[in-house]
């Protein structure tokens, strides 16, 4: 029995939040800025290369301090310490959660539960560096000896969001000649439109998947496989062209991969926060072993600033508590995360997992029910298509969206003028959602009366800016590790086990229940209710199988 933890709503820090939120709730941001000369450069926080204005938010002085006083009151000091020291504070799963150390320097010992755990990080990178350039260079062949040209990465969830997401943001830096594409889905059309006009002589499979028994992963695999030997027309050349990440090297031999060519990781990284270590793989071998060491310096620079900053200039900290003040103390539902970059337009997919299945959760650590309201919806898209989407909603809608924008200074190529089109619009947009425009200022400019509310901005709706240089394997990890250090924090003060996802796990195995009774040629046995009775009867029907 685990020991009973607090009820952090009866906390006096929470009460006075409540309060605080009655009394700023009448206030705009024009007042806010009005008054107070020194907000902006007061409410702006460096952390690596990342620059974080949180003027635009529903916040003073005070509202900070109240949020910094209940991080204190959840302990969040001592979580922090307990993460990076590899205490298992993944309780469900009574696991180390030390994805942080993935990206220790060389030369910092860290040793967990007996094990030197920078050791084998170093080990598995240095094997990884070694791989990643021999296919780069051509020294590791295909079976027929031609040097590989596409890497194509299998997995799904952990095992295919964050390298997807950062290959995707990172392919100007794919250096070799390399491309890789990515296959996650159990629907065939995701496979066979990867496969498509690939050369099989030339291509590099990545079998990710941290248990090696994921449904969809093993059976893509298998298609690929097939593909390879029906293409090669030899069974032998499967090893020239499979190689697996992942913690199970047993599954990894029965599905005969050598182990020879595996790439191992730990339980106390969870998947979701993976693709800094092995399931990385693909994007090594894209922008090689050095550009890779520089992410991990970036997702190193937010780690010591997060372990090291003062709450009051903790940039994942100050970002945490914004999303638990208006997660529960303005209701809000959802957090959108718009970055001005068409090279992340996967980065919201990616933050999808990484904070939902983070923080989704309705239990407790010590597994009695939660007593706030957990997990933000993440969700975006890239802008400028955004605002010609869903941002009349953020603008003119009823619900409240705090929003995260990320922009660059530098671009990767320009032409005419388009990037400063592109970060004008960003600036253009938090600030119409901040100060809105009020009914005299567009009746003054000749409404029609009648038109006039159609047209009222009310702002007042928050956002962070976060300006980063240029988008650079070293800023894309301090982008990531922000987030990943986002939920640490939030799920510290809702008091939930952020790192397991036993969630996902029923509808897996009722899947695997469900499928003898819509491939079976015999008539459908027992389904687990009504409704999905009927329905795999409709399915049997359609195709043309017996009811
Ligand atoms: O890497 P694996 O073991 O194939 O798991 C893939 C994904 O499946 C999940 O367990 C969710 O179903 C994720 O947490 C994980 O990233």
């Amino acid at each position: 029995m685990r020991e009973a933890m607090a009820d952090i709503t009866e906390a006096p820090e929470w009460t006075a939040l409540a309060e605080h939120q009655a009394a700023l709730a009448g206030r705009n941001l024009r007042e806010l800025f009005a008054g107070d000369p020194g907000r902006v450069e007061r409410m702006t926080v460096t952390a690596g290369d990342l620059c974080l204005d949180y003027s635009k938010h529903r916040a003073t002085e005070e509202t900070l301090r109240l949020l910094v006083a209940l991080a204190e009151r959840a302990g969040l000091r001592d979580r922090i310490a307990a993460m990076f020291s590899g205490e298992h504070i993944n309780v469900s799963e009574d696991r180390a959660v030390l994805h942080t150390a993935l990206r220790l320097p060389p030369g910092e010992a860290l040793t967990v539960d007996g094990q030197d755990v920078a050791a084998d990080v170093h080990a598995v990178l240095d094997e990884m560096s070694r791989f990643a350039e021999r296919v780069r260079s051509g020294e590791w062949t295909g079976f027929s000896g031609k040097p590989i040209t596409t890497v194509v990465n299998i997995g799904i969830g952990g095992s295919d969001l964050g390298p997807a997401m950062a290959y995707e943001a990172l392919h100007d830096y794919a250096d070799a000649g390399i491309s890789c594409r990515f296959v996650s889905n159990i629907d065939p059309a995701d496979i066979l439109g990867k496969l498509a006009g690939l050369d099989a002589e030339q291509t590099l499979f990545v079998i990710s998947s941290k248990t090696f028994g994921t449904l969809e992963t093993l059976t893509n695999a298998k298609v690929a496989r097939q593909w390879l030997i029906d293409a090669l027309g030899d069974a032998k050349a499967v090893s020239r062209h499979f190689v697996a990440v992942s913690t199970n090297a047993e599954r990894v031999a029965e599905f005969g991969i050598d182990t020879d060519n595996m790439f191992g990781f730990w339980d106390w990284v969870g998947g979701r926060y993976s693709f800094d270590g092995a399931i990385g793989l693909s994007l090594m071998i894209a922008i090689g072993g050095e550009g890779f060491r520089e992410m991990l310096a970036g997702f190193r620079a937010i780690d010591e600033h997060f372990r090291t900053a003062p709450f009051e200039a903790n940039m994942p900290v100050l970002m945490g508590l914004l999303g638990v003040w208006y997660t529960d103390f303005f209701g809000a539902q959802t957090r959108a995360v718009l970055p001005y970059s068409q090279r992340l337009a996967r980065f919201p997919a990616y933050l999808q997992q990484l904070t939902m299945e983070s923080n989704g959760k309705s239990v407790r650590a010590d597994g009695a029910p939660v007593v706030a309201q957990t997990g933000e919806i993440f969700w975006g898209e890239p802008g400028t298509n955004g605002q010609h989407a869903f941002y009349q909603l953020l603008h003119q809608g009823t619900r409240l969206v705090p929003a995260d924008f990320i922009g660059f200074a530098e671009p990767f190529e320009d032409r005419a003028g388009m990037h400063d089109l592109l970060t004008a619009n960003l600036l253009a947009q938090t600030s119409a959602l901040a100060f809105g425009k009020t009914a005299d200022e567009i009746a003054a400019e000749g409404t029609p009366a009648a038109v006039v509310p159609h047209k009222v901005m009310p702002g007042n709706r928050p956002t962070s800016t976060i300006l980063v240089p240029k988008l650079t394997p070293k800023t894309l990890g301090e982008l990531v590790a922000l987030y990943e250090h986002i939920v640490f924090v939030e799920g510290t003060i809702w008091g939930i086990d952020s790192f397991d996802q036993w969630g996902v796990e029923l509808g897996k195995v009722m899947a695997q229940d469900l499928a003898p009774a819509l491939t079976s040629e015999e008539p459908p046995t027992d389904a687990p209710d009504a409704s999905t009775a009927a329905l795999v009867r409709r399915y049997r029907e359609l195709r043309g199988r017996r009811v």
